[in-house]
């Protein structure tokens, strides 16, 4: 697979959202991070502003669910018409019950871990999922460092997938940047989110254009 570009709008001008999406029309997907100040000290968005974004935007939106309690929540997410929904494992209650309702409803599933979760404990979810989400900073923030002791996890979690021939993605979030992101690629990741490194950027489609050079030089499956 070719490798994706998920810009995080946690880092752009909430009060103009639909030119902020418009401005990486060259990106593959638009994250979006849900923060409900209980699973994460942050708080952000919800369904509404989902919704909003899904007019202006033909790309689909890679919904990123910080919150207590997905089990209730997810599932509108992905009937609201999100191209992906991922859960957090530490959160979810039935997490093989909620990925399937995803699914379901028409999105892809995905299942985040934050930096100190084993990969391992999960593998047995993985025909379950479209996509993997290896946070590689402590969720909450955006703008913070890249947590390198994440990338042999990136890279077991790459050999899990192979050894059971399964198509399901390989999603980095947090810190990933011109600086971090052939790092990623190397260890096994596909998908990319980037937040402040595209917002922070002069030009946000120079900087989708640019890590996905990065990353597509470095990808190695
Ligand atoms: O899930 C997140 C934080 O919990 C964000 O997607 C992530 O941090 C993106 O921001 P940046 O690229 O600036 O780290
Ligand atoms: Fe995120």
């Amino acid at each position: 697979m070719a490798v994706q570009i998920a810009p995080s709008i946690l880092s752009a001008d909430f009060a103009r959202l639909a030119d902020e999406v418009t401005a990486v029309s060259n990106a593959d997907w638009i994250h979006v991070d849900v923060m409900d100040n209980h699973f994460v000290p942050n708080l952000t968005l919800g369904l509404p502003v989902v919704e909003s974004l899904l007019k202006v935007t033909p790309l689909p939106l890679d919904c990123h669910l910080m919150i207590e309690d997905p089990d209730r929540w997810a599932p509108g997410y992905a009937e609201a018409g999100a191209g992906s929904v991922t859960i957090h494992a530490e959160a979810a209650s039935a997490p093989i019950r909620t990925l399937r309702a995803i699914r379901s409803a028409g999105a892809r599933a995905g299942l985040a871990l934050n930096p100190g979760t084993a990969v391992e404990s999960y593998a047995d979810l993985l025909p379950e999922i479209d996509m993997m989400l290896m946070m590689t900073v402590e969720p909450g923030f955006g703008g913070q460092s890249f947590l390198d002791m994440v990338l042999p996890k990136v890279r077991r979690a790459r050999d899990l997938i192979k050894g059971r021939d399964l198509d399901v993605w390989l999603q980095v979030d947090g810190g990933v940047g011109a600086e971090t992101i052939e790092r990623c690629a190397e260890a096994g990741a596909d998908v990319f989110v980037a937040g402040s490194a595209v917002y922070s950027a002069d030009d946000p489609a120079e900087a989708v254009r640019s890590l996905r050079e990065r990353a597509s030089g470095a990808y190695a499956p």
